[in-house]
Parts: structure tokens; sequence; C-alpha cells
């Protein structure tokens, strides 16, 4: 069963009572077939079903408890089909513990070509070869099933931003419909999930009408969909302000796409328990490493000769083993160990915020400071 377990009533009484801003936070524990999942909880992407320049046994090594697979890249190649009968995505990627995969909706719309939204799914070609494929609330969720991943993603329509109020009001709509028909095409099993995902862009009485059609369906968890898609930090946190408070408060809230350390930390103290980002992972390979002294861009040439870590008491091989001059080598000679040591630092740096927030929020401890 994918609940999550949450403090008893009267501890969480103490955190709301010392920290009123943080009275929304919570720390608690996802329990799926494939392990547990500690919340609030980042999860890597691995696309294409590898966390780019990662191994899966490194990706274990920053304390990642999920990752991210994408539906739409899968689907498309090796097929999902073909993962099946190799055994499932788990064991064709050779990672054990839990995954969740996207619907695809959200890549179909930003990486096809030619595509066609009607009542029935998305029509659209393959931006590989241009070969025709529909993605429809029943197709989705089978592919998934075929991928085995742990948690579902129900299909909607990420509503673009910004939308006017009718528009705004008829993709939430299609969203309700699609998650319905999503939840009927879900193979139900214990220790596995599906999450609907709410739209309603930035208008409170489409976010409220859009929880209370999904909560109907009685989802393992909610996502909050459509956002992170070009409002603006202060907007987001706005809709974020209300939002995660009309979903069940005893079932995992995932904020897809988000983001920066600030983002996260600002999510987290309005009630998001799970997120993902290519941040780390997309940011490492261009050169940009997250530290507690903020961004270094590895390429500035004021590396070139500096001989310390990037992070003195980060345990991660780069900072172990590595100084920031070689890293700034190596990145500058697009070497491939640089896009890798890059990348295993941002997601250790992902994760140790990630327990620090969790630790802070079972201490009743403000975090707004870490970043
Ligand atoms: C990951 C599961 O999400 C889906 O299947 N649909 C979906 N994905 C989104 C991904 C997003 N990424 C960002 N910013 C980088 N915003 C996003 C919104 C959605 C969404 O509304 N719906
Ligand atoms: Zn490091």
């Amino acid at each position: 069963e994918v609940s999550i377990t949450k403090f008893p009533a009267d501890e969480r009484k103490i955190i709301a009572k010392a920290h009123d801003k943080y009275k929304k936070a919570r720390a608690g524990i996802i329990n799926t077939r494939h392990g547990q999942i500690h919340t609030p909880a980042f999860m890597p992407v691995g696309t294409k079903g590898t966390v780019k320049a990662m191994l899966p046994e490194s990706v274990q090594t920053t304390g990642a408890d999920i990752i991210l697979g994408n539906t739409y890249h899968l689907m498309l190649q090796p097929g999902a089909k073909r993962v099946f009968k190799l055994g499932g995505l788990h064991k064709f990627m050779n990672w054990s513990k839990p995954l969740l995969t996207d619907s695809g909706g959200f890549q179909v719309m930003s990486l096809s070509k030619l595509r066609k939204i009607t009542e029935e799914g998305v029509i659209f070609n393959s931006h590989i070869d241009g070969s025709k494929f529909m993605l429809s609330p029943e197709s989705s969720t089978e592919i998934q099933y075929l991928l085995g991943s742990t948690i579902t993603m129900a299909f909607d329509e990420c509503t673009p931003y910004p939308s006017t109020y009718e528009q705004a009001k008829s993709s939430m709509e299609l969203t309700s419909r699609w998650a319905k028909r999503s939840r009927k095409a879900f193979y139900s099993r214990d220790g596995y999930g599906q999450f609907g995902i709410i739209q309603g862009s930035i208008y409170n009485d489409l976010r409220l009408k859009s929880a209370l059609d999904l909560i109907e369906l009685d989802f393992e968890g909610y996502a909050i969909g459509g956002l992170a898609v070009g409002e603006g930090q202060e907007l987001m946190f706005k809709v974020l302000d209300y939002a995660p408070d009309l979903l069940p408060i005893n079932k995992p809230r995932y904020l897809m796409g988000v983001g920066k350390p600030a983002d996260i930390i600002g999510a987290v103290q309005r009630g998001i328990d799970m997120f993902d980002c290519v941040i780390p992972t997309r940011s490492g390979r261009n050169g940009q490493a997250f530290t507690k002294y903020g961004v270094v861009n590895i390429r500035n040439s004021k590396y070139k000769e500096d001989n310390t870590p990037l992070e003195e008491d980060c345990l991660c091989p780069a900072c172990k083993n590595y100084t920031k001059a070689y890293l700034h080598y190596l990145v500058k000679v697009k070497e491939i160990l640089g896009a890798m040591l890059m990348t295993w630092h941002n997601l250790m740096y992902f994760q140790k915020l990630m327990l620090r927030i969790r630790e802070y929020i079972a201490q009743g401890k403000d975090f707004d400071f870490i970043s």
C-alpha cells in the first residue's frame, strides 16, 4: 500500500506550535513494493532508463530512494513491450528501488513533432523517426505497467502558463476525464500506486474542482501539475499557499519539475513531499556545481589552479579525490569523467539537502536558511 506514515497527531502539534510557518511541513515514509521512500524526497531524473553519467549504484550512494523514468522516451525506444519481455525497467536498468514513471503527457507536448489532442488522447509523431503514436489514459497506464513502475502517473494535460480562466477550466476538465480513465485502467497491486495530477493553473476555484474530481478516484498519491512552467517562484508559491491543503493530508503530495534548493524549501514549507528536477544532473553536465557557497561555474578561469575541492566536507568522489582545477580542466576539454563527477556531486548535494530538511522537520527546527 503506498501510504505516507506521519507523526502521531500530538507530535505534529508540537511542530505546528513551535514553528507556525512550518506547520505544513511534514516528514514521513512512503512504503512501496520496492522499498521505502523517505519524504520530503528528491527524485533524480533517469529519462532513458539511466540517470545520465551515473551508475545506478552510484545514484544509490547519494541517498536517493526513488528515481523517475520517462514514459515518452521509453515507449519510442526500446518500446514498453520489449522492456516488459526483458523483465521490466527495474531489471533492465539494474535499479531495484522504487521507480516513478511519468504519464508521457508533458513530454509529448514538449518533444514530439506534429501532435493532435483529442478527447481520446494525444496523437503524435516520434521526434526520432516521425512514426505515428497515440498516448491515451489507457495506453499510458498500460505502458507504465509494462515498464513495471512502482508509482504510475495518471495521464494529464499540463495547462500552459499563462492561460485564461476558460482555457484553464476546459484543460482541467479534460484532465479530470482522463484521470477517471487512467484510474479505471490501473491494475491495482499491493505496494504499487497511482498518483492523480491536479491542474487548474493559477485559479483557486479550478484547483479545488480538480482536487475534488481526483479525490473521488481515491489515488494513492497526488501531484500538483501545471506549475514550474514559467509562472515564476512567486506565483508558484501563491498557488502552493493553498493547493496542497486541498489534497488528503495522509497521502503523498508531489510537485513535478521542481526545482532549485530555494524552490524545494519553500514547497516543503507548504506541504509538498516529493520532487523531481533535471537541474542537478543537467547543470552538472553543463559545468555548474551546487555548493554551500553558492553555485560554482567550474568553467570559470578562476578555478584553473584552484587546488581545493568543491566542498571540503562533501563525501562524494569529486570532493574526496579531486580538485576544482581538475574538474575545471575535465569540463573544459569535455572529458566524460567531468560530467560524471559534477553530476555525482550535485546529486549528493540535493540528497543532503533533503536529508537535512527531513531531520530539521523531525526535530521541529526551522529549515529556512538551508539552501
Ligand atoms: C512526472 C509526472 O507528470 C506527468 O505525467 N505529467 C505532468 N508532468 C509535468 C512535468 C513538469 N515539469 C515542469 N517543470 C520543469 N512542470 C511540469 C508540469 C507537469 C504536469 O503538469 N504534468
Ligand atoms: Zn561533492
